[in-house]
């Protein structure tokens, strides 16, 4: 025999009534089954709604309750059962009108009033169903659930379980294919009618289940089992195939609405394994819940939480050490039935915090103002304090017991993610580590603990991007090609939330993959606005935000301390911040260090080559930068190879500016300056202080040809100094050498200048845009550790910083 429990859901209207009856038709041959049904789905709700509009003399409760009768009425046609049903229907109506009434008439109900009223819709859908169930073909008996199930003192949740078992005993004998049970409904001592507390068919069938000596509970509802983590906050939230009784109690208590928690006292106590299942998709495997959980693949089970949580505390000299303090706390709330969900002490002793639900605020307030009146009073003890608009957070698995490293990861993401936690406790069997955030933060909060934990999920990256340019669209072309490879391969879901340009900036809606970006920024982008820009950004609050830089703009550059205040992570290949006073360099490293989000810029130097990392990682492993000797100029290089082979000085910055290879602003390659900014970055990475007025600095090209405020007028001062230029070539030839621009670093000491190298130097041969970066270390120092390879163009470039974007992703 089993037991089958089809919440209110299931039984919405005839469609569903339908389904229910197929599920149970199914098992009809092979074993005898018990049935509980809830009230039609949504009855209950009007049922207490009609009872607070009578009680407040509202007379709308007269309609309410029509609309309740006739909705029974229509349900019977649909399921075809009329017989003498629609008076038992009527009566039972007039009953509920009349107890309305009295209630109207007196401002006031009592408990017993109340119970017949709200569980009127199980009494109902349960007799409407039974003689579904007849007509259907199945042998069905209907018990009263009031006969059978016996509750204490009239306090429905306290079971007299001894009583109702042997009332059970009587049923174990009897011939049926099914026996139909009203959930919800029980009696007292007094054979008063009492309620199993809201939730409470689940209740009735495991205590069916536990006194009829059943092998097996079903639940069936409109979720296929408990997931990982309520999917309304987590769309990645999965059911959970099977888990420990411990570990439903402990999802349970903690908001997973999907089972009512004193339904597994009973189940537990006869170890009757439960499970959900879904009426719409009967053939989900649903969840288990017995014993041993069984094989697991994560080791924490699920999350779940609650919200409307308010945090008391209670400090003052006058709690240290004084020993009855926390009986009197917890005395002083449990007189009022105020129910604690988290309790935290510190060693120390000065204070003792608890989570107590919103609408209990009051009453805890009078409470511990009353019992410590003396020791508040005499400024022993404060006021006690409110933090509101928390919510309380429960991450389970039976697993977690004694296993290191589960909190420290908790914490880490949560701290990476800008998250506050206000409180925390952990039982001692480690099974649940419950702490408190803002209720702003619950669904990044779950999210975050929901991708680090579950293998089975991936992680979601929000992009906000800057700058749509040459590098940054190819960026944006990498990201849409790699889309399904980096989450399929990976368990990255690379999201572009936002991208601005100097002009309009444009958010997206959904999580999808941005395609037709310039499209869309045209069309329904509005007008840039950076300050604009990172407040909508902050103002998300979504997990894992990494803003890309991919200007070279100053104004860019100037909000990063602001993003990565709010716990954005930075991937710039903008060079201004890292290259600006060393001050304000190690002002934006502190805000990323203190926030624990990346800043990274690998792209600053030498393009896609990984330099910046490189030398982090000499530096990391204890060696020492002695001297730096680079080529990290991609435009200029090529430029310079270009007029090698023949073209004059000013063709060949024309074709570097085509090719994308030049800054925005060609003259900031010309003048020498993003040259010097990459020697600053270089050298700060290494461990140098360096400020740029202590770079010794000559501009590759006349100061004259640097005067101009356009590209054009840079051009026509190149054409006027071709001469110039000629005579290079006639230098280079005559010494048989070539001109490089030539970044250096040693003893303290940088240049970048112009050089002329022969052709033994490492840097006479260098292609195209080609950079070289020479590093003279402590460990290198017969050969320097030589790291070369194109240095400039959009595609090298957005591989850099799609390269940052990874690494910021997978931390
Ligand atoms: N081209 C290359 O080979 C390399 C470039 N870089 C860096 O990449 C960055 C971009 O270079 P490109 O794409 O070639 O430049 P670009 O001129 O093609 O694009 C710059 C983009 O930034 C936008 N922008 C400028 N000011 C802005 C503001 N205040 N707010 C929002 N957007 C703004 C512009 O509208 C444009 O979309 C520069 O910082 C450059 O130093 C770094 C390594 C190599
Ligand atoms: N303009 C730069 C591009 C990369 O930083 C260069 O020429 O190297």
């Amino acid at each position: 025999m089993k037991v089958l429990k089809f919440g209110g859901s299931s039984v919405a209207n005839a469609d569903n009534c339908n389904r229910v009856k197929e599920i149970v038709k199914k098992n009809q041959k092979s074993c005898k089954q018990v049935v509980v049904v809830s009230a039609f789905g949504g009855v209950t709700d009007e049922l207490e709604r009609c009872i607070s509009l009578a009680s407040t003399r509202n007379k709308e409760y007269k309609s309410v309750l029509e609309v309740l009768k006739q909705r029974h009425q229509e349900m019977i046609q649909q399921l075809g059962v009329s017989g003498n049903l629609n008076e038992k229907i009527n009566a039972k109506f007039e009953e509920i009108s009349e107890l309305l009434q009295g209630i109207y008439l007196l401002e006031d109900i009592s408990e017993k009033v109340r119970s017949i009223v709200m569980g009127s819709g199980e009494l109902l859908s349960s007799a409407i169903i039974s003689e579904f169930f007849n007509n259907a073909g199945l042998q069905t008996a209907y018990f009263d659930s009031r006969e059978y199930i016996k509750t204490q003192n009239g306090k429905g949740v306290y079971l007299n379980a001894k009583q109702t078992n042997l009332n059970l005993e009587s049923i174990k004998e009897k011939e049926f294919e099914v026996a139909l049970f009203p959930g919800f409904v029980a009696s007292g001592a007094k054979g008063e009618m009492t309620l199993l507390g809201r939730g409470g068919s689940d209740y009735t069938a495991s205590i069916l289940a536990a006194g009829l000596g059943c092998s097996e509970l079903e639940i069936w509802t409109d979720v296929s089992g408990m997931y990982t983590a309520d999917p309304r906050f987590v769309s990645q939230a999965l059911p959970i195939e099977r888990m420990s009784f411990q570990e439903a109690i402990e999802l349970s208590h903690f908001g997973a609405k999907v089972i009512y928690p004193p339904t597994l006292i009973p189940v537990v106590q006869n170890q009757i394994d439960v499970r959900i299942k879904n009426t719409f998709e009967p053939d989900d495997e649903g969840t288990l819940i017995s014993k041993t959980p069984g094989e697991v693949r994560s080791v924490v089970r699920g999350l779940s939480s609650v919200n409307d949580i308010n945090l008391f505390t209670l400090s003052g000299s006058g709690v240290i050490g004084i020993s009855g303090f926390a009986s009197r706390f917890f005395t002083s709330l449990a007189h009022r039935k105020i129910n604690v969900v988290l309790i935290t002490q510190a060693s120390s002793e000065h204070s003792i915090s608890v989570g107590i639900h919103k609408d209990d605020t009051e009453l805890a307030v009078e409470a511990l103002c009353e019992e410590f009146e003396m020791e508040i009073r005499m400024n022993l003890v404060n006021e006690p304090l409110i933090e509101e608009n928390l919510s309380i957070v429960a991450i389970v698995g039976e697993d977690m017991g004694f296993t290191p490293g589960i909190s420290g990861k908790v914490f880490s993401v949560l701290g990476k993610n800008g998250v506050n936690i206000r409180a925390m406790a952990q039982g001692g069997n480690e099974m649940n580590l419950t702490f408190m955030v803002r209720t702003k933060d619950i669904k990044k909060v779950l999210n975050v603990i929901h991708e680090e934990f579950f293998d089975t999920t991936y992680k979601k990256v929000n992009l906000y991007i800057a700058g749509l340019g040459n590098v940054g669209g190819k960026l944006l072309e990498f990201i849409e090609n790699q889309y399904e490879h980096l989450l399929e391969e990976k368990g990255l879901q690379l999201i572009v939330r936002a991208v601005t340009n100097s002009r309009k900036m444009y958010f997206a809606e959904d999580e999808k993959l941005l395609e037709n970006w310039e499209e869309k920024l045209n069309k329904d982008g509005v007008q840039a606005d950076l300050q604009e820009f990172v407040r909508l950004m902050d103002q998300s609050n979504l997990r894992n935000r990494i803003f890309v830089d991919i200007t070279a703009s100053d104004k860019v550059s100037e909000v990063y301390e602001q993003i990565l205040n709010s716990t954005v992570a930075i991937v710039a290949c903008n060079k201004i911040a890292a290259s600006s006073d060393y001050s304000n360099y190690n002002k934006i490293k502190d805000a990323a260090k203190k926030h624990n989000v990346e800043f990274m810029f690998e792209s600053n130097v030498g393009a896609g080559l990984p330099v910046i990392s490189t030398i982090n990682s000499l530096v990391n492993t204890g060696d020492e930068i002695v001297g730096i000797d680079a080529v990290v100029s991609g435009s200029l290089n090529f430029i310079m190879n270009e007029f090698n082979k023949g073209r004059s000085f000013v063709e060949a910055v024309k074709m570097a500016m085509e090719q994308g290879f030049t800054e925005p602003d060609p003259k900031i390659d010309l003048s020498g300056m993003d040259v010097l900014r990459k020697l600053l970055i270089l050298s700060r990475e290494a461990g140098y202080q360096l400020e740029e007025n202590e770079v010794e600095h000559q501009p590759m090209i006349p100061e004259s040809c640097l005067q101009g405020n356009s590209a054009d007028e840079l051009l026509k001062d190149l054409e006027a100094n071709n001469d110039y230029f000629e005579a290079w070539r006639e230098v280079m030839k005559e010494k048989n050498v070539r001109f490089r621009y030539i970044a250096s670093f040693k003893d303290g000491k940088a240049n970048v200048s112009l050089k002329e190298v022969s052709p033994d130097h490492p840097f006479y041969d260098i292609h195209g845009k080609d950079n070289v970066i020479s590093l003279n270390t402590k460990w290198y120092d017969d050969q320097p550790l030589i790291i070369k390879g194109a240095g400039a163009g959009a595609e090298v470039t957005a591989s850099g910083i799609f390269g940052d974007i990874i690494r910021v992703s997978r931390n």
